[in-house]
């Protein structure tokens, strides 16, 4: 089944279970796009979603404000003075270090703040719902940091390394999760494992594009089908084609970075989740690709994963982690957070004499929201996205009545009636598209006009 039209079906069982007027479409030359299957009121709450995933943005983590490490809430919004020119945009200060006086300074009552890291949590249910990914995150965060401020990134929505290693930590946390609940052990796990490598060796059955035989996961494996199902989310995002240079990202540093940072932390979460005797293992050092290479059978596209034979991993979790830390996989990670990543925006204000109470907005970072995905950018949309409680938490409305069978869009840029076409077209340049909206078409047919 094509992938857009198997996301759209997915999709719209979410919607339908949600009970939400609207339905995925699929067309060639609008992908995925969302049609209002009732006429809505202005003003029509449609949905509200949480991310799969959020990340701070490397500009907000400058201005050194203690902030919700899972939902990205500020604990002040008051810059200290010396701060002040940062929230400006005037210039940024270096790396924040943990100990930082910002960052040290008094939370509000129920928050907390990890003895390690230093990252701050608004509530229990905030710390819990990401235990599992700062443990991953926890030690490597202050090296995520420094690497993404040493980068030259000036991604759309903040897309930094730690973005890249928040997915990677997602995906292992989300694949343990899944190993306890359905009771998963290490020797079922290694056994299907070790079954699907003598036969992928008997009969190899894939070939890259470089010529070197790779050992695919048949679709009946199960460590194939638990992959699988912890991606599926990702899955229903739209990626990229792999010619796609993406502006700002380094993928082969970034993608070192992680696997350096993260690769051992993630197999041993996999193995402990299964039960399996830690310290009886003798776990080999992961070996990975040094070349970034575009390979269509990475975890998140609708593939099969596949492994080079060559890793050798001894382990189901180690040959998981390998999939998973590929450059295949890390490089539709990036694209499918450029394409699909959403905002997440707040106001501070600065203390200046210059301009008392003047309040400054910031992007604070940004998530990947499945629902949200699904909706086109129009530069005239008739819907509009906001964060519910200064959260990554969004909320869609609609901004005028909608009539059935019309497309519910919303906006990725910030818009203004005066903003002209190349403008428009300059802020959607790093999404990677070309706005083909009723405005960008009416502007274009007006400006061919004129020429004639
Ligand atoms: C977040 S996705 C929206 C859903 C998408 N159509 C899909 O098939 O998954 C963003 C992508 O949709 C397409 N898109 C969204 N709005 C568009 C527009 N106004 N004109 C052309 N393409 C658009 C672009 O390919 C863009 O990268």
């Amino acid at each position: 089944m094509d992938p857009a039209v198997k996301a759209a079906n997915e999709l719209n069982a979410i919607f339908g279970r949600l009970e939400v007027p609207c339905e995925v479409c699929v067309t060639s030359e609008a992908g995925k796009h969302m049609m209002a299957t009732a006429d809505l009121d202005r003003g029509f709450a449609l949905v509200e979603e949480l991310p799969i995933v959020s990340w701070p943005s490397v500009s907000f983590l400058n201005l050194r404000l203690p902030f919700c490490f899972h939902c990205l809430r500020l604990a002040t919004h008051q810059l200290s003075p010396a701060d002040d020119a940062a929230a400006d945009g005037v210039s940024l200060s270096p790396s924040p270090s943990p100990s930082s006086a910002s960052t040290a300074a008094l939370l509000p009552e129920k928050w907390s703040r990890c003895a390690q890291c230093a990252s701050c949590f608004c509530s229990v249910d905030c710390q819990q719902a990401s235990a599992r990914t700062h443990r991953l995150l926890c030690s490597p965060l202050p090296q995520l940091r420094s690497d993404a401020n040493g980068s030259s990134a000036t991604v759309a929505s903040g897309i930094s390394v730690e973005a890249l290693a928040r997915c990677v930590a997602w995906i292992a946390q989300r694949l343990s999760v899944v190993i306890e609940q359905q009771k998963l052990t290490h020797a079922v796990l290694q056994a299907d494992y070790t079954a699907q490598r003598s036969s992928s060796h008997s009969s190899p059955n894939v070939a890259s594009a470089e010529g070197s035989v790779q050992t695919a996961w048949s679709a009946d494996s199960l460590n194939y089908q638990l992959f699988t199902q912890v991606v599926a989310p990702f899955s229903r995002l739209i990626s990229p084609p792999d010619s796609v240079q993406f502006d700002g990202v380094s993928l082969p540093a970034w993608g070192s970075a992680v696997r350096l940072l993260l690769a051992e932390k993630c197999v041993k979460l996999l193995l402990v989740a299964s039960g399996a005797p830690l310290a009886k293992l003798q776990l080999s050092p992961l070996r990975f690709e040094t070349e970034m290479h575009d390979d269509p059978s990475s975890c998140c596209s609708s593939s099969a994963p596949s492994v080079s034979p060559s890793a050798s991993p001894l382990y189901w979790a180690e040959a998981l982690v390998h999939v998973l830390l590929s450059a295949d996989t890390l490089r539709t990670l990036v694209g499918q957070m450029v394409l699909n990543a959403h905002g997440v925006n707040d106001y501070v204000l600065p203390v200046s004499a210059a301009a008392p109470g003047k309040f400054e907005w910031v992007l604070k970072g940004a998530g990947l929201y499945t629902l949200l995905s699904s909706f086109n950018h129009s530069c005239e949309p008739n819907a509009a996205v906001s964060n519910v409680d200064d959260t990554h938490e969004i909320a869609l409305t609609t901004t005028r009545p909608v009539k059935t069978g019309e497309e519910i869009t919303i906006t990725y840029i910030p818009l203004t009636a005066s903003a002209t076409l190349a403008e428009r077209r300059q802020l959607l340049k790093s999404y990677l598209f070309t706005c083909r909206c009723s405005r960008c078409v009416r502007e274009e047919k007006a400006c061919a006009v004129d020429v004639v």
